[in-house]
């Protein structure tokens, strides 16, 4: 189901990236490369330009930028958003974007439709075609769900209304893991976690990359999920990176304390 074929392209590629909202400048020449198959992180103070670095690879922003944004190789300029995941892009949002009358089931098959061959037209009209895919959707909804353990499979069928915020996350990734991604965008995901679901989360973050090999880019305040996770982590300060490497180096590194005391 999923290509594991290592290559030397990295998942993620952006180099120069540079871009000002009037005369502010949120981005200053910013290269960060994710190779394939590894989970780098990104930390920076608040105001130091993480999100306008999240929107611009994931389209969300589309105004001017200088520089280049490469996904699996393919330049993304130009590229709308929701064309993004067929590059292999799969984006956890910073606040949980979820249709709340949906169950969980309906929400997670809903990040499948890239892949539905017979297109609006068969499932309304729910030919063979239409009924045997969402079949094989749902067979899949159900093996993303199970990479949960316990926590989405026995509520499937329950409104997302009526779930914990951990689970409504959980609810979130497994959705964004439909379509196959080969780089997840990881915007805070365990924003509003206990230590305790953190820790199971992390736990499932690092299987996903183990066992199915999907890159991931991860914006995330705790230092510890950083520190467990990623291989290695960018610091953004005032629109530039300011050194990258192992997180024990980072945090020993004087420019980066300056950046998030001052
Ligand atoms: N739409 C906008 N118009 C004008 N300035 C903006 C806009 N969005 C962000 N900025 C400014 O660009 C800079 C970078 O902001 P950005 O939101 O990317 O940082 P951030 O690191 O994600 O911050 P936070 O952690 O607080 O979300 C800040 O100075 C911010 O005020």
């Amino acid at each position: 189901m999923f290509d594991t074929t290592p290559t030397d392209t990295p998942a993620l590629s952006v180099s120069g990236l540079s871009l000002s909202y009037g005369g502010v400048k949120a981005l200053e020449d910013v290269s960060v490369t994710v190779p394939e198959g590894r989970i780098i992180g990104l930390i920076g103070p608040n105001g130091s330009g993480k999100s306008s670095f999240i929107n611009v690879i994931s389209g969300a922003y589309q105004g001017p930028y200088e520089g280049e944004v490469r996904i699996g190789g393919r330049e993304m300029r130009g590229i709308p958003a929701n064309r993004r995941a067929k590059a292999g892009l799969g984006r956890i949002f910073q606040g949980i974007r979820l249709f709340d009358t949906l169950t969980i089931e309906q929400n997670i098959l809903l990040g499948g439709h890239i892949h539905y061959g017979s297109g609006f037209a068969g499932s309304i009209l729910r030919t063979p075609q239409a009924r045997r895919e969402l079949a094989r959707q749902r067979e899949r909804a159900y093996e993303i769900m199970a990479l949960f353990g316990d926590r989405l499979l026995p509520r499937a069928g329950q409104q997302v209304l009526s779930l914990s915020y951990a689970n409504r996350r959980r609810v979130e990734i497994a959705r964004a893991l439909m379509s196959a991604p080969e780089l997840l965008l990881l915007d805070e995901p365990m924003a509003g976690m206990n230590p305790h679901e953190t820790e199971e989360l992390t736990d499932q973050l690092r299987a996903l990359n183990d066992t199915r090999k999907i890159s991931m880019l991860l914006v995330e305040h705790k230092m510890q999920v950083i520190s467990e996770l990623c291989d290695s982590t960018y610091v953004l300060s005032s629109g530039k990176i300011i050194t990258h490497g192992p997180v024990a180096r980072i945090q020993a590194d004087e420019r980066v304390v300056e950046a998030f005391l001052g």
